[in-house]
């Protein structure tokens, strides 16, 4: 596959070059090599792509839902026809299994596409009867110029959450994908051009954290949506708080599993190995802190270790490959340093913990059990496929516990008593809840953080609020009072 794109960036409906930005090397995690090179968005760039956006907004904000949403499904409608070539490239572009990225990238690209396509001619605003005959209806109005910018664990999944609300409420957006993972964007723009989508609605510029944050800066946007780490999330938050700014925050986790002796075991195995090991472990959700009530804990952890025999690392591109390099070197160092802090607090590790003899950034998938809440491995995101065993005794000491995170991102539990399923649902201190699972995130579900963990929801009817704003209109149908 060409994995070298004609251009970096993507403005006004074609791409652009500006060969005076920062190189950004492409590596393949799987073999280290580079496989495309870029450069960073410089200052003409970046206005050059906000310009766009102001002028294409204009018209595409006076277009009716309806015709918006024809766009996006149509759209979608390309994007699952190209799956298989937009996986290979998810693939090459962060080294997740082509096994994972066939069913969960791309694809759910398409879902957000065609669900904020259908919401987008159904937006309408309300009439509220007031005394003596008054009235105010609401109407529903884009923000204008939105800025995205995205984490590189789901290249394709970030840019379409984000852009497919922003369009369907009449927005453009200017999408800054991750340095790391910068290919897959530029075919979301691609795809929305060629579906119908008027230069300009959707541009992407390549770079690293100064490009977005001489995006968030510029006096035409009126709100930033990013995907990332804690720390970048209080830079952006504060750079849009200046110009008081609409911003939705979807950042770090260290989210519990709670397991109770009478859940299927089997089944909490499942969640837990989705929920610390897909893509590599790199997914935001994560339930990286698997509380396992003490009964059950060594039956839990053989049960685990035999599963793991299943393990197929190798070759990402090979669809029998079921776990996947590292994105980068440099998160690879970031996990081993915490396996090692993890083995020096005293942590039993029970699985893992090396990094294999080979080309690519791998790292086993490793499990610690005997982990106890002030171990740095218990509180802090690793974003990596470690996972931290903790047992405990009762539901409330499970419960106090798995709060007990500055983080608020996800939570689940797993048991087959119904009424503790939910009174630990409404407990848990976090935006996205499970019972008997973990991880899912379906288009038509609301997901984000609390605490650290975020503002704001993305996907199901509430992100439409995040990109958008309600305008009342007070209508007088009576004379003025006036007292003089
Ligand atoms: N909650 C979610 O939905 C979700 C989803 C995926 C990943 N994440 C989080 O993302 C993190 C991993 O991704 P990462 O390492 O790419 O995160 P990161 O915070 O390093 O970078 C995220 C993005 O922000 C940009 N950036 C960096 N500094 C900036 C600044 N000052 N102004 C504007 N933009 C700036 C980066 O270039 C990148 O595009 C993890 O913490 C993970 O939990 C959260
Ligand atoms: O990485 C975070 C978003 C996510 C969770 N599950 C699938 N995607």
């Amino acid at each position: 596959m060409q994995t070298q794109p004609k251009a970096s960036h993507f403005i006004d409906g074609e791409y652009v070059e500006d060969t005076a930005g920062t190189p950004i090397d492409v590596i393949y995690p799987y073999t280290g090599k580079i496989i495309a090179s870029l450069h960073a968005a410089t200052p003409p760039i970046i206005t050059q792509a906000l310009a766009s956006a102001e002028r294409a907004q204009r018209d595409w904000g006076a277009m009716t839902g309806t015709q918006r949403g024809r766009v996006l499904r149509r759209a979608a409608d390309i994007m699952r026809a190209r799956n298989h070539d937009l996986s290979v490239l998810e693939t090459f572009d962060t080294g997740k299994p082509y096994q994972e990225t066939s069913v969960a990238d791309a694809t759910s690209g398409a879902d957000a596409l065609e669900y904020f396509g259908g919401l987008a001619g159904a937006m309408t605003g309300e009439h509220i009867p007031l005394a003596g005959g008054d009235f105010v209806y609401t109407r529903r109005e884009p923000l204008g110029v939105c800025v995205g910018i995205g984490a590189w664990n789901y290249p394709t999944q970030i840019a379409c959450w984000k852009a497919a609300p922003a369009l369907a409420c009449g927005n453009a957006m200017v999408f800054k994908p991750s340095e790391t993972t910068p290919l897959c964007a530029l075919q979301v723009a691609e795809i929305l051009h060629e579906a119908g989508a008027p230069p300009g609605i959707f541009n992407v510029v390549q770079g690293m954290g100064d490009v977005g944050a001489s995006l968030i800066s510029d006096a035409r946007v009126a709100k930033v949506s990013l995907t990332g780490s804690v720390p970048t999330g209080r830079k952006v938050y504060a750079a849009a708080a200046e110009n008081i700014r609409h911003v939705t925050m979807e950042l770090g986790g260290k989210s519990p599993i709670v397991i109770f002796d009478d859940a299927d075991i089997d089944n909490a195995v499942s969640g837990a190995i989705l929920g610390n090991f897909y893509s590599t472990g790199q997914v935001c959700s994560n339930g990286t802190r698997v509380f396992v009530q003490k009964g059950i804990k060594e039956a839990f952890i053989a049960r685990l270790g035999a599963r793991l025999q299943g393990v197929v690392m190798g070759d990402p591109q090979d669809p029998t490959t079921n776990f996947g390099p590292m994105v980068s070197d440099t998160q690879r160092k970031i996990v081993q340093a915490y396996i090692q802090k993890g083995v020096a607090e005293g942590a039993r590790l029970t699985a893992g913990g090396n990094t294999p003899d080979r080309d690519g950034f791998f790292i086993e998938p490793t499990v610690f059990a005997d982990v106890t809440d002030d171990m740095t491995i218990a509180r802090e995101e690793i974003f990596g496929p470690v996972m931290c065993v903790l047992d405990f005794e009762t539901e409330a000491e499970a419960l106090a516990r798995a709060n007990a995170t500055e983080f608020g991102l996800a939570a689940s539990v797993f048991t087959n008593d119904l009424t503790r399923a939910h009174r630990m649902a409404a407990g848990f201190a976090a935006g996205t809840c499970y019972i008997n699972t973990h991880n899912l995130a379906p288009v038509e579900a609301p997901f984000g953080g609390s605490k650290l963990s975020g503002v704001g929801r993305e996907n199901s009817k509430l992100a439409l609020n995040h990109y958008s704003e309600m305008k009342g209109v007070y209508v007088a149908m009576n004379d003025v009072e006036a007292p003089f």
